[in-house]
């Protein structure tokens, strides 16, 4: 196992001029990723995600908790766990002023890489970066800037890569070609941890996730044992009665729950229920707006332990 946390804990205290705000940002989270694996941590805003890689990547220290990282005891050896990852920060910190190949050749030689030259050279070239590498930063665009700062945190080959939301503000093209890069890096070898709000994100790329909210993990699993958790098809009605709905076609399903005027029914053959439920909704005279039958999503998931979509979080905007 790359990574074994347990119990990790951390509150802010900040101080403003309405007096002190104090803030439970992670409240007790465990994590266990096996080695090779593209794990990652889906939640909204404010969920704790970026607290709890900082505190894994030994950038701040937990209130309570341990954790053993590529074997190493978070809080006892601190420097050996360092060594041993990449960190990438939300916002990347690509220089403007530099170009990519000196920037690179700055963090190869800072980690004691042995040929920092030679190394730079593969990593510009493994993210596709080696016909710009001699441009100033500013000159970059928002994919190139972001595939720079995955190259920093990964000149000294590292065991174990930790991704702050890694495709956050990139177009669908940009972030299918990132999410390629990171499939290769697990085939090589690379365990990656990664968080994310992006739903397709989580359910495309990681081979498992944990879903926070409100800094804990309110499930953990692979997307597809998530998914199957939660039931095999959601059929999502928008009618004038919501809520009469569910109590009416309840009775037929697994689950049936509004939100925000939308009825969703949760059941686990939909082709053959569907029938069952548009005839007893004529019998009661149900007048419906639409309806469609989807497979669940992890979206469905968030929503199943928290009682919130995650789309109306705000957090795939
Ligand atoms: N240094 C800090 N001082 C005070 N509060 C903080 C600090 N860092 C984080 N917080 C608060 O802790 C909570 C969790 O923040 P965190 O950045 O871990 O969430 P996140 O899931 O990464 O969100 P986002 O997707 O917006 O980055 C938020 O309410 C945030 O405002």
């Amino acid at each position: 196992m790359i990574i074994d946390a347990k119990g990790l804990k951390k509150t802010f205290t900040s101080r403003g001029r309405k007096g002190a705000r104090t803030v439970e940002a992670v409240r007790g989270v465990d994590l266990e990723v096996e080695t090779g694996q593209v794990y990652g941590v889906l939640g909204p805003n404010g969920a704790g995600k970026t607290t709890t890689i900082r505190m894994l990547a030994t950038l701040i220290r937990p209130d309570a908790g341990t954790a053993a990282i590529a074997g190493h005891d978070l809080l006892k050896e601190p420097a050996a766990i360092r060594r041993a990852l990449g960190y990438v920060s939300q916002t990347g910190g690509v220089e403007e002023q530099n170009s990519p190949r000196r920037q690179v050749m700055f963090a190869a030689r800072l980690y004691g890489v042995a040929d920092a030259a030679a190394a730079t050279d593969r990593v510009l070239k493994r993210f596709d970066l080696a016909d710009i590498a001699d441009r100033p930063g500013r000159t970059l665009s928002g994919g190139q800037k972001r595939r720079v700062s995955i190259a920093l945190g990964l000149v000294h080959t590292p065991p174990l890569l930790f991704l702050d939301e890694p495709t956050t503000g990139l177009d669908p093209q940009n972030r299918a070609n990132l999410w390629d890069r990171i499939r290769e890096l697990r085939e090589q070898g690379t365990s990656v941890l990664l968080s994310t709000h992006y739903l397709e994100e989580a359910d495309a790329l990681c081979d498992r996730l944990a879903i926070v909210d409100h800094g804990v993990v309110v499930a953990e699993g692979t997307p597809a044992e998530l998914k199957r958790e939660v039931s095999g098809d959601v059929v999502t009605l928008r009618l004038d009665e919501p809520e009469r709905a569910a109590a009416v076609l309840g009775p037929l399903a697994r689950e049936a729950r509004v939100d925000d005027q939308v009825l969703r029914v949760y059941v686990d053959d939909g082709e053959h229920t569907l029938p069952k439920l548009l005839s007893e909704l004529q019998e009661q005279r149900l007048a419906l707006t639409s309806i469609s039958l989807d497979r669940a999503t992890l979206d469905d998931v968030f929503l199943a332990k928290t009682g919130r979509s995650l789309r109306d979080t705000g957090a795939e905007a």
